[in-house]
């Protein structure tokens, strides 16, 4: 006998997932705070960017970029904290693989971080080397 077919979530089932798994997120951006020094230092950074380009009034590509940059540092970081914490929960003791995770997911942040500072330089550059806004 065929199993009955499951049936169709409602799409205020769906809305909930939805809002349950933003909440999930946001606790991880949270914890990784809390627990990441790393991540303190970007929110402070991210403070003083958007400082800078309200101070420098930045066209709207630039702002993309901006903000590019910053989201590409953030992601980088967070999925860094999350390898580094499923490395030491899987290889608490010294494995060679466990030390290249390691290495690779810090090597993203670093390419991230990199690329940030291009388009820093690029965007503020010039405006801090003119003397004015
Ligand atoms: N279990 C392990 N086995 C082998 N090498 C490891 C292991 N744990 C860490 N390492 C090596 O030590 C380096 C530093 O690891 P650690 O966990 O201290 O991260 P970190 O770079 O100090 O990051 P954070 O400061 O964000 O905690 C890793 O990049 C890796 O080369």
């Amino acid at each position: 006998m065929r199993s009955p077919r499951p049936r169709a979530l409602s799409a205020k089932v769906l809305l909930r997932r939805r809002v349950a798994s933003f909440g999930h997120a946001l606790r991880g951006v949270g914890a990784a705070l809390r627990s990441e020094l790393h991540l303190r230092f970007h929110a402070v950074a991210t403070v003083a960017v958007v400082g800078l380009g309200f101070y420098y009034g930045i066209a709207r590509l630039e702002w993309a970029l901006v903000a590019l940059a910053v989201a590409a540092v953030w992601a980088a970081e967070l999925v860094n904290t999350a390898i580094e914490a499923l490395t030491d929960l899987a290889s608490p003791h010294y494995h060679a693989l466990a030390g290249r995770a390691k290495d690779v997911a810090a090597g993203a942040v670093l390419l991230a971080a990199l690329g940030a500072l291009v388009v820093g330089a690029l965007v503020f550059g010039p405006r801090a080397f003119a003397g004015h806004p």
